[in-house]
């Protein structure tokens, strides 16, 4: 996707604002954000709890819509589509790692896997060698009839990334993907993200205190008082 000047921009975020109404009050989380992420980069969204980090990664997403400002996403501005049409778009071009979006507890690892190509209308029969690619990839070749309640935390984060990967997506973007993880479950999803961005050119945007992961990994942006500041 080229932004017509060469690059190839996965996000283009221009001045974007988020307030929220509270009664007679208007509450500003951020205002005037500007943000551009090209193909293959990784990037760590950084700040204090309350700072506007999911905030700000929701509207990166499509979940959530600007209060001023545009978002275009793999060059779409996608709050012109209907709600079907994103929720069609997100499916096919973004991969979430949220902690509310959960696997579901009945499914296996494969078939929670396999759910983004089922619903972007894909046959298993196309699915299932993918998932299955994609959980090996991950660690997890001998774990694909385990239920999630049957893996640990860290098991169940790298199902999770399998799933946000399934479907190739250009952009896979992460709440807290080291987050409720002992420092060495923690180091394990540092490393596959790094190989996961050195080998699938997808863009990772991330949300994260692990200020090691933040580092290790590519830009890092703060956010602070409303404003998205580089780090040094
Ligand atoms: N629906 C809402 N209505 C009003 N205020 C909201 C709403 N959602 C979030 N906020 C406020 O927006 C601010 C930013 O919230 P957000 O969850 O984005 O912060 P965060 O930086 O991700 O924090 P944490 O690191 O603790 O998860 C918070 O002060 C929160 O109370």
């Amino acid at each position: 996707m080229s932004d017509g000047q060469g690059t190839s921009l996965v996000i283009d975020c221009q001045q974007v604002t988020r307030t929220y109404s509270e009664g007679p009050e208007t509450l500003t989380i951020f205002s005037d954000i500007s943000l551009q992420v090209e193909a293959g980069e990784t990037v760590a969204i950084v700040g204090s709890s309350g700072a506007g980090k999911t905030t700000l990664l929701n509207l990166l997403g499509g979940l959530d819509r600007p209060s001023s400002g545009h978002i275009r996403i793999c060059g779409e501005d996608i709050h012109k589509l209907s709600e079907a049409g994103r929720a069609r778009f997100r499916n096919q071009h973004l991969g979430f790692v949220y902690q509310f979006h959960h696997l579901l507890p009945e499914f296996t690892a494969l078939e929670n896997v396999m759910l983004p190509c089922a619903l972007g209308g894909m046959p298993p029969k196309q699915a299932r060698p993918k998932a299955e690619h994609l959980l090996q990839r991950v660690g997890l070749g001998e774990r694909l009839r385990h239920k999630p309640g049957e893996l640990s935390g860290g098991e169940r984060q790298r199902v999770a990334i399998a799933r946000a990967l399934v479907n190739s997506p250009e952009c896979v973007l992460m709440d807290e993907p080291t987050g409720n993880l002992d420092e060495h479950t923690g180091e394990g999803i540092r490393a596959l993200i790094g190989d996961l961005r050195d080998n699938s050119g997808t863009s990772f945007i991330m949300v994260t205190h692990d200020m090691t992961m933040a580092r290790s990994l590519g830009r890092v942006l703060r956010l602070e008082q409303g404003r998205l500041v580089q780090e040094a």
